[in-house]
C-alpha cells in the first residue's frame, strides 16, 4: 500500500511545503524559484534545460548528473555584479569549481575567492589573473603561502598569528610585499545550521573581536611593514536569509577600522563582508535579490562611515552559493520504490550522499521532481534516498511526487550547484557523476564522469 493510501502523511509535512503541492497538477509544476531560468517541460512532459531534455541528456551522458544551466549562472554572476557595481565580488570558488566555471566567472567580470592550494592550482590552471585572486583559509601551509606569493595572487586573508609569523617569514625571503585582509570574528550568531555559521566567538576561524585579537592582528602587521594591510574580512556563515546578521556585522568591523584609525592613523581602504547570502532550496525559502542585498549592504555601510567619519571602503563581497548554486540541478535515474507500511514511500535513486552530502551533514531539505514525464496520478508523499550502505543516505527528506514513479523514471533536485559536486566523494566506491554545461540546444561535459579506473588509479598496493 502507498502511503497517501494510508492516509500516512506526515505532522512533520506542515513544514514541508504549501497543501498546493498536493494535487497532481502542481506536483508536475515548476516553481520558478527552484530552477534555472531555462528549465521548462517539453511538449511531452520531460524537463528540459538550455533546449535540450533530460531524456538525452540521460541517453548521452548517463545519471546521475550534475546538470548546468550556463545562461542562467552567467546571468546570475551578471546580476550580482551589475547590483554592486561599485564593490568587487569574488566568486567564492569552494561552492564549485572547475575551469569550465571559472573561465565562465572571469568573463563575467567577477574576481575569484579561493581556500586551498588545490583550488588555487585550478584557478591559475583555467588562466584566471592571479591579481584577481583572493586566498582564503584558516591553516594555509608555507607551501600554499609560498606559491600564492610566486603566484601573485590579488590579497591573501590573513585569520591566525601564526599566519602572519609564516607570510612575514615568505614576505622577507622572496622581497614581495604581499596585500593582506585581517579576518575578523565579530561576534553574531547568524540563523543558518550551527556547522555553517562563522561569526560567532566560540568557532576556528578569524581573529575575536571581542577578546582584542583582531585589534592585536592589525597592529602587528602595522608595526612589523612587511605586509600591506588593506582592510578587514568578515564572513558570518552561509545560506543566510536574515540581512541583519550583515548589518550587525558591518557594524562592528567598521567600529574596528574607526578604532584602526584613532590609534594608528590609518584609514584602511577596503573592506570584505564576506558571502553567504542564501537561495531557495524549497518553496518556502524567499532569497533576495542581488539588488536588495546591494541596497542594503551599502547603506549599512555608508551610514556606519559617515558615523564614525570614514572615508567608504572599497568594498568587496564572496558569493558562492547564490551564484552556482540555483543554476544547477542533479539528474537521477529511479532504481527501486518501497512501501513501508503506510509509513512513507522511499524512492532509491542511482546516487546519494556522495553527490550531495548536504542532507546528512546539515539537515538541509531540498525537492525533487518527476523529470522523465509528468503524471496525473494522485502524490504520494515520498523520501528519496540514494544507493549507499546507510539509513541517513537521503536526497530529499519529504517531497510529493506522482504515486506512480518506477524504476527507469528520472527524477531530478534542483538548486545542487553549491557544495555538491565541491563536497562529493568516492563513499563506497561509487564514482563521482559528471557536470554537464547546457546551452542553446547543446551539452558539453566540463567534469568528466569518475571511472571505476580512476578509483583505480590510486590504489598502489
Ligand atoms: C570566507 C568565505 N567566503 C565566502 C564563502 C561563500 O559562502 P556562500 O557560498 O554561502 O556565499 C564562504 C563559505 O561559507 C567562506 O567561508
Ligand atoms: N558547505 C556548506 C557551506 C559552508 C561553506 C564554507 N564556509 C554548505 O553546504 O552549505
Amino acid at each position: 500500500m502507498r502511503a497517501h493510501e494510508a492516509g500516512a502523511l506526515h505532522g512533520d509535512l506542515g513544514n514541508r511545503g504549501p497543501a498546493w503541492l498536493r494535487t497532481p497538477e502542481d506536483v508536475n509544476a515548476l516553481v520558478p524559484q527552484l530552477w534555472p531560468r531555462t528549465v521548462s517541460r517539453t511538449d511531452a512532459g520531460s524537463l528540459q534545460i538550455g533546449g535540450v531534455s533530460v531524456t538525452d541528456l540521460a541517453a548521452d551522458y548517463g545519471t546521475p548528473a550534475y546538470l548546468l544551466d550556463e545562461d542562467d549562472l552567467r546571468a546570475r554572476c551578471r546580476d550580482f555584479a551589475a547590483a554592486f557595481a561599485e564593490a568587487d565580488v569574488y566568486y567564492a570558488g569552494k561552492s564549485f569549481l572547475c575551469k569550465a566555471v571559472i573561465r565562465i566567472v572571469e568573463e563575467e567580470g567577477l574576481f575569484l575567492d579561493v581556500c586551498s592550494g588545490g583550488e588555487l592550482a585550478v584557478a591559475l590552471a583555467a588562466g584566471f589573473p592571479p591579481e584577481r585572486i583572493g586566498f582564503h583559509g584558516n591553516n594555509k601551509s608555507l607551501s600554499e603561502l609560498r606559491r600564492a606569493l610566486d603566484a601573485g595572487v590579488g590579497r591573501i586573508v590573513v585569520d591566525s598569528f601564526h599566519e602572519i609569523a609564516r607570510l612575514t617569514e615568505l614576505s622577507r625571503e622572496s622581497g614581495k610585499r604581499p596585500s593582506v585582509l585581517v579576518r575578523v570574528t565579530v561576534g553574531v550568531e547568524a540563523h543558518t545550521h550551527e556547522f555553517i555559521a562563522t561569526a560567532h566567538e566560540d568557532q576556528k576561524f578569524g581573529f575575536s573581536l571581542a577578546g582584542g585579537a583582531a585589534f592585536a592582528a592589525c597592529a602587528q602587521i602595522l608595526d612589523e611593514d612587511v605586509l600591506e594591510l588593506r582592510g578587514l574580512h568578515s564572513h558570518i556563515g552561509s545560506q543566510i536569509f536574515d540581512t541583519s546578521g550583515f548589518e550587525v556585522a558591518a557594524r562592528r568591523i567598521l567600529e574596528l577600522q574607526a578604532q584602526v584609525r584613532d590609534a594608528r592613523g590609518v584609514e584602511l581602504p577596503e573592506l570584505d563582508l564576506g558571502g553567504g547570502f542564501g537561495i531557495a532550496y524549497t518553496t518556502q525559502d524567499d532569497p533576495s535579490t542581488p539588488g536588495d542585498l546591494a541596497k542594503r549592504i551599502n547603506k549599512i555601510v555608508e551610514s556606519e562611515c559617515e558615523l564614525a567619519s570614514l572615508r567608504m571602503p572599497r568594498l568587496s563581497i564572496e558569493p558562492g552559493r547564490a551564484i552556482v548554486g540555483p543554476a544547477v540541478f542533479t539528474l537521477y535515474e529511479v532504481g527501486t520504490v518501497k512501501d513501508v507500511d503506510g509509513i512513507r514511500t522511499y524512492v532509491s535513486v542511482d546516487g546519494g550522499m556522495s553527490d550531495n552530502i548536504r542532507t546528512a551533514l546539515y539537515d538541509a531539505s531540498y525537492s525533487a521532481t518527476l523529470a522523465n514525464r509528468t503524471s496525473d496520478t494522485e502524490p504520494m508523499l515520498a523520501r528519496v534516498v540514494g544507493k549507499h550502505c546507510e539509513s541517513g543516505d537521503i536526497v530529499v527528506k519529504d517531497e510529493f511526487l506522482p504515486a506512480d514513479v518506477q524504476p527507469g523514471d528520472l527524477v531530478a533536485v534542483p538548486g545542487t550547484g553549491a557544495y555538491c559536486r565541491s563536497m562529493a566523494s568516492n563513499y563506497n566506491h561509487v564514482p563521482r557523476p559528471p557536470v554537464v554545461a547546457v546551452r542553446d540546444g547543446a551539452a558539453r561535459v566540463i567534469v568528466r564522469r569518475e571511472t571505476e579506473d580512476d578509483l583505480l588509479a590510486l590504489d598502489v598496493g
